[in-house]
């Protein structure tokens, strides 16, 4: 059998690899001359002939000019067609394929002890990657290859030892060695250019992260110094008998005690390994009880005598000359790597899909007036986006959704400064309020619509997590829901849990717990493993990085059913945007568990039981949890850890979601080959599954609801906000995707919505609808391209009448007014100019979060001269599977409506008007096509 097995891994390579030249060759046009591809195949990484085992057997499909795929061998440019052609669903999904399979088979061919070898002395890699990093060799090999001696003179590494670096990565395709100890930049390496000339950077090195384009090197510059170390001392933090056997390593003081620091009332016991202060990081760094960020801010330095005699630091704690890390101010040693781990962290919103977050939860549901609580929100990145969608005002002052974004005061004072800057009408109208909140406290906004944690859980044990949830749940009415935005992790084997299914579930989990709309079982079928193997890597990458660093961790489905189950909260929900394994967890009020129900009866007016804390607990070794969390927490206040520091504007938020980068309709597209990689699609949202009453119990209401709040002995004064622990798995778009893997799933998991590209020739294995070969794509990459967009603010501008938010610590939700309210039409919009002369887009309506309907916009077409205006053309838009469409006019000038002058427009605004408007069913596709098509004229015909 195992050959058949391999067989059919060869075959999903050859068939990904045919898909992904079918949609090379049908955006042959897209190629500049320099990027088309010769018949020649005279690279080196040029396509081999297909598999013989695939099944869409023939010849390569290239037989004269067309698209290549990027080379390997040269560095990346994000902005050509051809790498921005690998974002293609179909290309991204036929990546992952191969990936997944390639993988695979090396791993049953190759000897298991070589792959032992690999596993093994992999760590080789990342060291040598930092030195490549921290030398600044890619920014020398700019120019071009270069003899080792010649970077051996600049950098001051020693030449043969830099060869031999050099050479590993090169053998690991992460450089070339383009001739004898030549060597020169690829594809890979080239994303590591912080774009700083390279005798500033030499000149000053603690400056390489200055400028945006920097993001890459500073993640892997973090990666590679101090989370690769962390990782080292996985084993000690995590087997209680490394201590026996590896004296030699210093073991954090106090974990045992922090152990008995867990409450016995139903909450997690907090186990040694679950300190966020005793992670593998403290071991590497001989930093015992201090928090990442506090290490990072300059606590916990100097390191302990036994870490300053390992790492060769100086016994005073200074560094010693050998010490790369760059210059250290004397405020904070580790300066340089605060300002890196600062910048790696932009681009954290690459973790979702753009926009996935307007598809996570059926925000158009809620009541007007409804408030929704971004806890732990940052500067509230995120409640921009929903607040751009949903907070829109009526005259009268009723509608649109009311946020409150909490955090710790730093983290509030900077948001508040940045909306003030960039959005004040939300701030001045109501709809938006900041409010300091430590969300280990009591939750001061009771019975709001929804509490939305986004990427704060993961920061977190579950111990501490479930504090968290739990302060939610007793502020929670039954009409709230948790909204909760996280990875979820995939199980490696094909699983039941949540589909509904028996057979593999844990026999613990009752049924109603196994029920989750939207869980998967897997993300292909056999042979490949059931989460993709290889090409999921990044979330488990990540899960780790989080478990080293602050004992955190990303979840798998089912730890997120339990540990909100514990809390008295049940998920219904997961949605995840297609090529994502970043989800929305929907989850509804339910019973406390039963010895949370009985602390409260006691009388401490709260689920939580107070553990002991202070010096006098510690000094007998009693560790309270809420000490760790101090402990955990940032010294000097750094601002937003992990958290977005830049705030989109109002046209960068709406520009995510108008643009759609994500899409939850369930067109299918035909695959070649390699069919049943996609289970079948989750079942449409249903609003039930959100706007049904939870089932509580009247007659037994949830304890909580009847604990008196008011009297509960405060923690606070245990608490103060600490900084939270969070890590960034991606930099910057266009190349975040390269670094998720998980990217780019969607044909595994959800089929492809239809238009956003335009699809490759119809071939017999894969019927398809064919499209336009002068069409092209509107949708590039959303996250590219959202600086360029500038809408105007759709939002009325009836502040005296608007509704403010009170100021008071508590807010209620108002009454429910039941009225569905819509989210903003869309204002007029400035496009940014793409060079294409037609488009293919995905087109959803603005004014509703479901789908109204997809459509493919034909080029328009130059009016004939002397036609009766100024008309710059007409195109046409074509609803697929629908007997339904219609033609947009383009002209410069006024409304023709507006021919009496009251129009606002400029005489030189391109405008447009539907010429058959009773064919469309949906006006808004139609102006979502007009915004469209009127950036791209604008492009052809500049403004006057
Ligand atoms: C990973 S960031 C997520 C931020 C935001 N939700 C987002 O998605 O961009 C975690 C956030 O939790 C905040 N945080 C950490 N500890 C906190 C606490 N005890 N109370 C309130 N917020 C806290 C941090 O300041 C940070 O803004």
């Amino acid at each position: 059998m195992t050959f058949a097995v391999l067989r059919g891994l060869h075959a999903i390579i050859g068939d990904a690899l045919h898909d992904i030249e079918q949609v090379y060759a049908a955006h042959a046009d897209d190629a500049p001359p320099t990027h088309k591809k010769t018949s020649s195949f005279s690279r080196v990484y040029a396509s081999p002939p297909p598999s013989p085992s695939s099944s869409s057997s023939g010849p390569s499909i290239f037989t004269g000019n067309g698209l290549d795929f990027p080379s390997l061998d040269a560095s990346c440019d994000p902005t050509s067609p051809s790498e921005q052609l690998t974002a293609h669903p179909i290309v991204a999904a036929a990546i992952n394929r191969i990936v997944a399979a390639a993988g695979q088979m090396a791993a049953s061919v190759q000897a298991p002890f070589l792959s032992l070898c690999d596993a093994g002395m992999g760590y080789h890699l990342p060291s040598c990657l930092r030195v490549l990093e921290a030398a600044h060799v890619v920014e020398i090999l700019r120019d071009g290859p270069l003899h080792v001696r010649d970077i051996a003179a600049r950098t001051g590494v020693d030449q043969a030892k830099l060869a031999h670096i050099l050479r590993l990565l090169a053998t690991h395709h992460l450089l070339r060695e383009s001739s004898p100890d030549v060597f020169a930049s690829n594809r890979i390496s080239s994303l590591l250019d912080s774009g700083k000339a390279v005798h500033s950077l030499f000149a000053n090195p603690e400056r390489k992260y200055d400028e945006n384009a920097s993001a890459i090197a500073a993640f892997v510059g973090l990666c590679t110094d101090e989370l690769f170390k962390s990782s080292a001392y996985l084993t000690e933090a995590v087997f209680p008998g490394a201590a026996r056997l590896y004296p030699d390593i210093e073991r954090p003081s106090g974990a045992a005690a922090s152990a008995k620091a867990a409450n016995a009332g139903g909450l997690a016991v907090i186990p040694a390994g679950s300190d966020p202060t005793r992670a593998p990081f403290n071991y590497a760094f001989g930093c015992s009880g201090v928090g990442y960020f506090a290490w990072l801010e300059g606590e916990g330095w100097p390191p302990s005598a036994e870490q300053q005699r390992k790492s060769g630091h100086r016994p005073d704690g200074k560094p010693s000359a050998h010490d790369t890390q760059g210059p250290r101010s004397d405020a904070n040693p580790n300066q340089f790597r605060l300002e890196r781990f600062g910048k790696a962290m932009a681009g954290t919103g690459n973790w979702e899909v753009p926009g996935a977050v307007l598809h996570g939860f059926d925000w158009a549901s809620l009541p007007q007036g409804s408030v929704v609580v971004d806890v732990g929100g940052g500067i509230g990145s995120t409640t921009m986006l929903l607040a751009s969608a949903y907070a829109e005002l009526d005259a009268d002052g009723t509608g649109g959704l009311r946020f409150v974004v909490q955090d710790r005061s730093v983290v509030v004072e900077m948001g508040q400064k940045a909306w003030r800057t960039k959005c004040p009408e939300f701030l001045d109208s109501g709809a938006v309020h900041f409010q300091v909140h430590d969300f280990f406290a009591p939750q001061p906004v009771k019975e709001a619509a929804v509490y939305f944690l986004r990427v704060v859980l993961h920061d977190w044990p579950d111990a501490f997590a479930q504090r968290i949830l739990l302060r939610l749940r007793e502020a929670a009415a039954p009409h709230t829901r948790l909204v909760i935005a996280d990875w979820v992790l995939p199980l490696a084997c094909v699983d039941n849990f949540g589909v509904g299914g028996g057979g593999e579930t844990h026999a613990e989990d009752s049924k109603e717990q196994r029920q989750v709309e939207g869980a998967e079982k897997m993300l292909a079928p056999a042979p490949l493993l059931a989460n993709l193997g290889k090409a999921s890597a990044n979330a488990y990458w990540m899960d780790l990085t989080m478990q080293v660093t602050f004992n955190g961790q990303e979840r798998t489905l089912r730890e997120i059913v339990a540990l909100a189950a514990s809390t008295g909260w049940k998920v219904v929900r997961v949605t995840k945007a297609p090529g994502s394994l970043f989800g929305h967890i929907v989850a509804i009020p339910i019973a406390v568990p039963v010895p949370l129900q009985r602390r409260a009866r006691a009388g401490s007016g709260s689920a939580f039981f107070d553990v002991p804390s202070g010096a006098g607990a510690a000094s007998r070794g009693e560790t309270g949890e809420m000490e760790i969390v101090e402990r955990t927490s940032s010294r000097c206040g750094t601002p937003t850890f992990g958290s977005r520091v830049d705030l989109p504007s109002v046209a960068e938020a709406r520009a995510r979601f108008e643009r759609r980068g994500v899409d939850v309709g369930r067109r299918t597209l035909g695959y070649g080959g390699t069919s049943g990689l996609r289970p079948p699609p989750p079942a449409p949202l249903k609003q039930a599954a959100v706007l049904t009453a939870p089932p509580v119990r009247k007659k037994k209401p949830s304890p909580l609801s009847i604990v008196p709040l008011a009297s509960s002995p405060s923690p606070s004064s245990l608490h103060r906000p600490v900084a939270s622990p969070c890590l960034p798995p991606q930099a910057t778009s266009p190349v975040a995707r390269r670094m998720s893997q998980a990217h780019g799933l969607q044909s595994q998991q959800t089929p492809v919505p239809l238009p956003v590209w335009r699809q490759p020739p119809p071939s017999p294995m894969s019927p398809r609808q064919p499209l336009s070969r002068r069409s092209s794509y509107a949708y590039l990459s959303a996250t590219a391209q959202t600086q360029s967009h500038a809408v105007s603010s759709p939002h009325p501008v009836a502040a005296a009448k608007l509704r403010h938010m009170p100021s008071s610590p508590t807010l209620k939700v108002p009454p429910p007014q039941h009225q569905q309210r819509s989210p903003p039409s869309p204002g007029p919009t400035r496009i940014p100019a793409l060079t294409r002369r037609g488009s293919c887009v995905q087109l959803q309506s603005p004014t509703t979060t479901k789908r109204a309907g997809t459509g493919t916009i034909h080029p328009p077409m130059p009016r004939a001269a002397g036609s009766g205006s100024d008309g710059l053309g007409m195109t046409s838009l074509l609803l697929p599977g629908r007997a339904s469409g219609g033609a947009l006019d383009f002209w410069r000038g006024r409304r023709r409506d507006d021919a009496d002058g009251d129009s606002e427009r400029a005489d030189d605004d391109i405008v447009s008007r539907p010429t058959t408007p009773e064919l469309l069913p949906a006006g808004s596709v139609l102006a979502e096509a007009a915004r469209i098509e009127r950036g791209m004229l604008r492009s052809r015909f500049p403004d006057p």
